[in-house]
Formats: C-alpha cells, sequence, structure tokens
C-alpha cells in the first residue's frame, strides 16, 4: 500500500519544497490544479456547469486555478466564494486576479451550487483546524444535495485529515485528489466514505526519505 501522511507531516514536506529546496508555493499550486484538471477530464462526468466551491486558504487558490484551467477549455464554470478575499494567501490572491484576467463569474448563490453537474470542493484541505460552521457549513450542505458529481481537492472538505472524523458536517465526494501522499485520515471509515475514489497527484512535494534517494 502506498504511504499516508499526517496533517504535521503534509505541511512540513510542502514547507521544506518551498523554503529549503526552493520550488514557489504559487508552481506547486499549479501543478495541484493541472492534476486535479486532468483527473477531471479523465473522469466521465457531464462538464455542462462546473461550480468551484473554494475558500481563501491555499485549498481554494488550488481550486480558482481548476476553474481557470477549465475556462480556458471552453467549459462554462464559476466561483462560489467563501471567506474574505482580502483575507486570501498570497497565492490564492494571485489565482483570484488571474481568474478575474479570465473574467470567471464569482457567484455568492447557493442555487448555482445546487443546480451545478460537477462541484470542485475547494474549501479546506490540510488547514482545518476547527468544526465547520455558519455559511461554510451552509456550503457544504448544499454540495451533498446536488446532484452532481463532486470532486476534492486535497481532502473532502470538514474531514479531518488526520482521524478521518468529521468536523461539524463534511463533504461526500465522488473522487479526491489528493497531493504528494494520501492522508492517514482518509484511509478510516469514515475518511474513505467521505474521499470516493482517491487519486494520489505528484506534485513536486516529497518525503524527507524519498529526497534522500534522489541526492
Ligand atoms: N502550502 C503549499 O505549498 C501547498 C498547498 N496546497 C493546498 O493548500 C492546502 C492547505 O492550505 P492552507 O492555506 O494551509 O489551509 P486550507 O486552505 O486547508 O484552510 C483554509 C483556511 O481556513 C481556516 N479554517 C480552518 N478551519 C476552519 C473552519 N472550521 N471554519 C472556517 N475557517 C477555517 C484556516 O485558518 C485556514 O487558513 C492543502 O490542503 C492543498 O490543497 C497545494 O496543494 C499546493 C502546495
Ligand atoms: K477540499
Amino acid at each position: 500500500m502506498s504511504k499516508a501522511i499526517t496533517i504535521a507531516e503534509a505541511q512540513r514536506y510542502d514547507a521544506h519544497t518551498i523554503n529549503v529546496i526552493g520550488i514557489p508555493a504559487l508552481v506547486l499550486m499549479e501543478r495541484a490544479a493541472l492534476a486535479t484538471f486532468n483527473n477531471i477530464l479523465n473522469d466521465d462526468f457531464d462538464l455542462s456547469r462546473v461550480v468551484v466551491v473554494a475558500a481563501t486558504g491555499n485549498n481554494g487558490g488550488d481550486g480558482i486555478a481548476v476553474a481557470r484551467l477549465l475556462k480556458i477549455r471552453g467549459i462554462d464554470v464559476e466561483i462560489y466564494l467563501l471567506g474574505n478575499p482580502d483575507k486570501a494567501t498570497p497565492q490564492t490572491s494571485q489565482q483570484l486576479k488571474i481568474a478575474n484576467y479570465y473574467s470567471i463569474p464569482v457567484t455568492n448563490d447557493l442555487n448555482h451550487v445546487v443546480n451545478a453537474t460537477v462541484i470542485v470542493d475547494a474549501i479546506f484541505g490540510v488547514g482545518l483546524s476547527r468544526e465547520v460552521t455558519g455559511k461554510f457549513a451552509d456550503a457544504i450542505n448544499a454540495i451533498n444535495a446536488a446532484d452532481a458529481k463532486t470532486v476534492a481537492i486535497d481532502v473532502p472538505s470538514g474531514i479531518n485529515a488526520d482521524t478521518g472524523d468529521v468536523m461539524g458536517v463534511a463533504v461526500v465526494a465522488d473522487s479526491t485528489t489528493t497531493m504528494a501522499y494520501n492522508k492517514i485520515g482518509l484511509l478510516t471509515t469514515i475518511g474513505k466514505q467521505h474521499a470516493g475514489t482517491i487519486h494520489v497527484a505528484d506534485i513536486g512535494i516529497y518525503a524527507q526519505d524519498h529526497l534522500e534517494h534522489a541526492r
């Protein structure tokens, strides 16, 4: 079975790749988005109305980049944005700027989520740190109420990637593209039920022991 990692390991490997090796965070985000985009295209989905539900952390940035890749392919895509864009991470802020260049519509109407044919879940990844409430919970409930196929980025939002626990409410995805390695919480019964088919994407982030072999 392939390796699975904790949240702390994911964060440590990310930081090492960016700060020690020197691969820019935005490059990793682009690779995460491209991997997710390719998995979406490889599935037999009805791509007539895609909605990317994104928050303002880096998981959201991955999703906003996916929206742009879909738009460039001529696919009808909208972004449902959660949280304050002024507080977005630098990478996510950059992705919002790029999405604006491509005139990707940003909606605040949850009916668009409910009526989508495909939903990309880019609310929380390994940065989830507390129970999900308020507008975040409303969006997750709307995603789960929709008939759409749902594709999660890194972790189904609301699932604790260490324990597999539902932090109040969590996205039930048809597939999850998880970055670098699987997450141990996605191997639990509840984690598996929420993640659907798991695709592990090589985005250029490796564990230290893997890197030892490369040098
Ligand atoms: N860092 C990298 O190099 C890469 C990360 N990738 C993707 O980014 C996420 C992790 O991003 P991060 O910004 O650390 O956190 P999240 O986006 O998962 O979380 C967002 C944000 O939300 C806040 N928050 C946490 N819990 C709650 C809650 N219950 N309600 C409201 N808000 C909450 C918290 O403060 C976070 O800041 C990772 O999973 C990848 O998808 C890329 O893969 C590229 C490389
Ligand atoms: K997610």
